[in-house]
């Protein structure tokens, strides 16, 4: 069984796709980590990220480090979301996602076009949203537990900002598959959006559509 977990920056996709993983005992892939290890690489190796072909070079990554704090910093994920918007970046990142989508017993992942590009066979998808405010509120508190010294109103503009490039973009872009659940968060604490991303799914899985 393949889940396909979609949705914007800081909606909580990720913490949910892993709690489906955890339930239905499937393995679980961040793509995100994939496009910010792409972005750290590119900055590491002096990249321009204006280039396309120079970030298409840095997709090329062996092995990544799931646990790296920069993985995670804003300017990683600043980078991230302009070199995923590049056609030669999407491609070279692929085989990787679409291999751990096929693997026997299934799994989930979660991103912005798991349901759409990745894995449009998933037996469920959930596109997870929530509030502008709520979702830079809650990167906020996340940036603010990991020490940094940051402002909401900056964190909402780069919210924004994300959003704007994510649904804007030609390939790939952001959006709800047709046969998407929307699960819309910003009413909910992490235990309440755990509970209905799993009721949705097993719903969805019980009426076999
Ligand atoms: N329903 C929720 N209510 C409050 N906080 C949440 C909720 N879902 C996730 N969070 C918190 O918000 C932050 C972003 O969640 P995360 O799952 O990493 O989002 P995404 O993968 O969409 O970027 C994390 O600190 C997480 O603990
Ligand atoms: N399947 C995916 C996953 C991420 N991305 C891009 O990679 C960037 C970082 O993804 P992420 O999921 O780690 O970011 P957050 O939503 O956690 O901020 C996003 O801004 C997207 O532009 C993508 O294009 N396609």
């Amino acid at each position: 069984m393949i889940i396909a977990v979609d949705g914007p920056a800081a909606s909580g996709k990720g913490t949910i796709a892993r709690a489906l993983a955890r339930h239905f005992g499937l393995p679980h892939l961040d793509t995100g980590l994939l496009y910010r290890a792409t972005a750290l690489n590119l900055l590491e190796m002096g990249g321009d990220p204006d280039s396309e072909f120079a970030a298409a070079r840095a997709a090329h990554i062996e092995q990544i480090d799931a646990d790296d704090p920069e993985l995670r910093s804003e300017a990683v994920g600043g980078v991230a979301s302009r070199i995923s918007a590049y056609p030669l970046v999407r491609a070279a990142l692929l085989e990787r996602q679409t291999r751990f989508a096929a693997q026997p017993g299934g799994a989930v992942l979660d991103g912005r076009d798991i349901g759409t590009v990745i894995a449009p066979q998933a037996e469920a998808k959930l596109f997870v949203t929530a509030r502008p405010e709520v979702r830079a509120s809650r990167r906020l508190a996340e940036l603010r537990r990991a020490g940094r010294n940051v402002h909401l109103a900056e964190v909402l503009a780069d919210i924004r900002a994300r959003d704007a490039r994510d649904t804007g973009r030609g390939a790939a872009p952001l959006r709800q598959a047709e046969d998407a659940i929307l699960l819309d968060t910003s009413d909910m604490d992490v235990e309440q959006a755990i509970a209905a991303a799993i009721a949705a799914v097993e719903a969805r899985l019980a009426s076999g559509s």
